[in-house]
């Protein structure tokens, strides 16, 4: 029998023991340009370690996932944080996990709206890109240097993902 994941609202409060939701926050909003532009200011701050690294910012172009998704592996980048933010006007799955000695525990699977980005902090385990339905663009601001960013855990026996109710 798999083991099957629901899928939560994202939120705030929610995401936030594995980083931040990106998203025009009323509370952070400044109006600058003569009152023309509505600011919404340090959602998050990009995070990288080690000697020679940089914030760089990229766009992904993810394939839709094929439903039931089954999610084998997590990921995590010990050196930099990883954030996505939508370009296609889609929403996407997020699935993240705490750790467990070093290890990524149950994970807890989100529903981003399009307009919600997500950022990662670093080392969060956290599931590749997981587009939905459509080819989607992200724009994505991680970390680029020396070292190896990528941590990956292939789990004993696969949990499963069912189609997301847009
Ligand atoms: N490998 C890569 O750049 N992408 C992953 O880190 C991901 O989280 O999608
Ligand atoms: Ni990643």
């Amino acid at each position: 029998m798999s083991d099957m994941l629901s899928i939560q609202p994202l939120t705030p409060e929610e995401f936030a023991p594995f980083g931040e939701v990106i998203s025009a926050r009323p509370e952070t909003m400044r109006l600058i340009n003569g009152g023309t532009t509505e600011r919404f200011h340090a959602l998050f701050s990009p995070e990288v370690t080690g000697e020679g690294a940089r914030v760089i910012v990229n766009i992904f172009r993810g394939q839709p996932r094929a439903f039931p998704y089954q999610v084998g592996m997590m990921e995590r980048h010990p050196f930099g944080s990883q954030s996505f933010s939508p370009l296609s006007g889609r929403p996407f799955l997020v699935a993240v996990s705490p750790d467990e000695d070093g290890r990524p525990g149950r994970p807890q699977v989100f529903l981003a709206r399009p307009d919600q980005g997500v950022n990662y902090r670093r080392n969060v385990w956290h599931h590749p890109l997981m587009a939905i339905g459509e080819i989607s663009d992200f724009l994505v601001v991680d970390r680029d240097g020396p070292g190896n960013n990528l941590e990956e855990f292939f789990f004993d026996t696969p949990f499963v993902i069912l189609e997301p109710h847009l």
